[in-house]
């Protein structure tokens, strides 16, 4: 299956990292270029061929369009002039009102994917138009399946779905350089603290995912009574830990 790209930036190029990874042939990817030559590049990274202008990306079965928002309508608009095929938002867009415009040989479909598809280990949100064929479902299905677990949703929960897999990444993140640096204040190399900490997430991660226990009973297993967990996790609740997470997850939602 030949796949075109719209926009070749972090989201983009985590997309075509992870399809990469998995067998997807690079011949098989087109990348049109972009205005700062970060398609140029990309193209030239990773071998992909460069698509000169709208009318080359025909080619493809599918065009993934992964722009900033604003973009978006414009691009759209060339489409509908010169491709035919199934478009994959990651850039917003309304699923009824953009089908209603499009010709009849033509899809567009709603993707949140998160950071992780790079390494074929992330989460990709979908929404389809009701009228949406089997076929052009689960084409879109078995491409994002390659980058990690895929949830088809409705288009009213494709942003909570994409919040809490697609934002929350930078939240975990900045947890990680904050425990990090409360390591390095009490002595241990900065590198190290990183070391330990990605494995302490994934160690827990798996451990709740494996063994499917409530993490409050996993919590309950880590606090020692008088013990110094308990002690963490009293102040956690004293700064508002869990109502900063709730808020922050609210706050990107809207
Ligand atoms: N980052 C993430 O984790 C996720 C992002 N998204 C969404 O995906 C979209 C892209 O995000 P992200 O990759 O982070 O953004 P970036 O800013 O990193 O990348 C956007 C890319 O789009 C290119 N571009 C802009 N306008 C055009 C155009 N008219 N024609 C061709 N290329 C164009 C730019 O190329 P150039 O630099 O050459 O101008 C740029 O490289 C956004 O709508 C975002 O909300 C969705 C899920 C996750
Ligand atoms: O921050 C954003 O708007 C996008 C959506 C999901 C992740 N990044």
């Amino acid at each position: 299956m030949k796949i075109g790209f719209i926009g070749v930036g972090k989201i983009g190029q985590a997309i075509i990292k992870g399809l990469l990874s998995s067998q997807v042939n690079n011949q098989d990817i087109m990348v049109l270029k972009s205005q700062h030559h970060t398609a140029q590049k990309v193209a030239q990274k990773y071998h992909l061929f460069l698509a000169n202008d709208y009318s080359a990306l025909n080619v493809n079965e599918i065009v993934i369009v992964a722009v900033p928002q604003s973009a978006l309508k414009a691009i759209l608009e060339q489409l509908k002039a010169h491709y035919h095929g199934l478009i994959v938002s990651t850039s917003g867009g309304d699923l009824t009102a953009v089908n209603a415009e499009l010709p009849v040989d033509t899809s567009f479909v709603k993707a949140v994917p998160n950071t992780p598809v790079q390494i074929n280990a992330g989460i990709t949100a979908l929404s389809f138009a009701d009228q949406e064929s089997e076929t052009n479902r689960n084409l879109v299905i078995n491409l994002f399946q390659k980058l990690g677990q895929v949830y088809v949703v409705p288009e009213k929960l494709l942003g909570i779905y994409g919040t809490v897999a697609g934002c929350t990444p930078a939240f975990v993140d900045i947890m990680m350089e904050a425990l990090s640096d409360a390591a390095v204040i009490n002595g241990i190399p900065r590198q190290q603290s990183y070391q330990i900490i990605t494995q302490m997430l994934l160690g827990t991660a798996q451990l709740a995912q494996k063994t499917q226990q409530h993490p409050g009973q996993l919590k309950d297993e880590v606090t020692t009574p008088g013990g110094s967990t308990i002690r963490g996790v009293a102040e956690l609740e004293a700064t508002g830990f869990r109502n900063a997470l709730i808020q922050a997850v609210e706050a990107a939602n809207k």
